[in-house]
């Protein structure tokens, strides 16, 4: 018999007293420390673990839900209440929900759910945030920002080709899990997203129920709309917690090349801290991909400066921009983010010994046309105004594994990346 969510979340919501929930912080490495030691999977216990909330979902599913085929009937429960009005709406314009009204969801539940969906992958492994804290100013808690392009399932099944990826471990009930372990590992307070083209069914219902309000942009020609059997267009979506930001404004961005309507897209919103009322602006984008188009990749980031350049008012705003750039730290585009007048930095340098360094990479798949292992991802932050505090550390070459990436037990080509900022001094100081 299955309880409505209400009754599921209202016995199982834990919130600590500051109203945030916060799952146990994976361990804090400081990068002088040596990298992590062999890479280790997730400890048995985790997967015990999985296997008991299985257990335990399994007997709990005999008063609350029985877990469906690879999908809880939470998730569809969650996914059929908002569909259906996703499915009646125009999607580009869907509202959603008055936050108000949403069935909250225990993320810790949602976790043992996921583990439960996952209980014959291979463990996942658990990284570390690496300690990146010159002084201990901030009293205020960290602003957490994830980026992450997801892959989108149409183009994961039907036309990236990643040919040392099982089909079986691109099935979507178990790799949106997968996708929503990590999130739920890393609990960021804001997430930038690529290639989302599961927005309205799977992440805006249960990232909502998590606390989260949520913006989705879709690429005007999405390549998902090319594969037969697609779930809508892809495109950029930008989540953030409810309970920690206010929504100042925010703009939908079609990047232009050489004044021409480009493909790509950004999401650009100025947010205000609600413990310190500090604002600041977090944007999200997908550049052009493949090799040939770094001109046109060049001026679609000279455009989303430009824009940045207005939206922050000439940089009186902080500013965290996240994406797949879909260019090397070698192209112009990044030259014009490293060199702009919004003084950016690119917070993953800061893992490397001297500072200087991209990571190896953020990518690692292997193609048709051979295997690709390229640094596209990042994180740029206002030097001036933010510092950072802490980034997750990449997974090892072992821990990809020589099949590289999506696999049964990393959901992406493209790596996660998590920091955590926190404003550097009063207001009025330089940015
Ligand atoms: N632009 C337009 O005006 C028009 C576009 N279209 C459609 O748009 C599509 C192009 O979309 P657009 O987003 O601009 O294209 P992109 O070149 O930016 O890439 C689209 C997707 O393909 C992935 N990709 C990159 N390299 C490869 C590769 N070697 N093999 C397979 N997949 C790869 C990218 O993933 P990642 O970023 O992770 O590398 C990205 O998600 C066309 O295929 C067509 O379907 C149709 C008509 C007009
Ligand atoms: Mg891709």
């Amino acid at each position: 018999m299955f309880q409505s969510p209400r009754r599921l979340c209202s016995a199982l919501l834990q919130r600590d007293a500051s109203g945030l929930r916060r799952l146990p912080a994976p361990g804090l490495r400081r990068p002088s420390s040596p990298p992590a030691a062999a890479p280790r999977p997730a400890s048995p216990r985790l997967l015990a673990a999985a296997s008991a909330a299985s257990g335990a979902v399994r007997s709990c599913s005999r008063t609350v839900c029985s877990m469906g085929t690879g999908t809880s009937r939470l998730y569809s429960a969650l996914a059929k209440t908002l569909n259906s009005s996703a499915a009646s709406q125009h999607p580009e314009y869907l509202v959603s929900p008055d936050p108000e009204h949403l069935e909250p969801i225990d993320p810790k539940e949602l976790l043992e759910e996921c583990r439960a969906v996952l209980h014959t992958r291979p463990p996942r492994y658990q990284r570390d945030f690496v300690d990146l804290r010159t002084d201990c100013s901030s009293t205020h808690p960290p602003i957490r920002v994830m980026q992450w392009n997801i892959l989108a399932q149409a183009l994961g099944e039907g036309k990236d080709n990643f040919v040392q990826c099982p089909v079986e471990a691109l099935k979507w009930e178990e790799r949106k899990c997968l996708i929503l372990e990590e999130i739920l590992a890393y609990q960021p307070d804001i997430l930038c997203l690529q290639e989302v083209d599961h927005y309205f069914d799977t992440f805006q219902p249960l990232l909502s129920r998590l606390g989260y309000q949520g913006t989705f942009f879709p690429k005007p020609w999405s390549p998902c709309l090319d594969v037969e059997h697609n779930n809508g267009p892809d495109g950029c979506a930008l989540f953030f917690l409810q309970n920690r930001f206010k929504l100042i404004n925010s703009a939908n961005i079609r990047l232009t090349a050489m004044t021409l309507k480009t493909n790509q897209v950004a999401i650009a919103q100025t947010l205000e801290c609600k413990e310190s009322g500090r604002q600041f602006c977090i944007a999200v984008t997908h550049l052009k991909a493949r090799t040939g188009w770094e001109r046109f990749r060049s001026a679609q980031g000279c455009d989303l400066l430009q824009n940045l350049q207005n939206i922050t008012q000439g940089a009186k705003i902080p500013l965290i921009v996240c994406g797949d750039f879909n260019a090397e730290p070698t192209e112009e585009v990044y030259k014009h983010f490293a060199s702009s007048s919004l003084n950016l930095n690119s917070a993953y340098k800061l893992l490397s010994a001297d500072g200087q360094s991209e990571p190896p990479y953020t990518t690692w798949k292997i193609r048709t046309s051979g295997e690709c292992r390229h640094t596209l991802d990042y994180i740029w932050y206002s030097k001036h105004a933010l510092n950072v505090r802490s980034a997750l550390d990449l997974l090892t070459e072992e821990q990809i594994g020589p099949n590289r990436l999506p696999s049964f037990n990393y959901p992406s080509d493209h790596l996660s990346l998590v920091c955590d900022f926190s404003f550097t001094e009063e207001p009025d100081g330089l940015l």
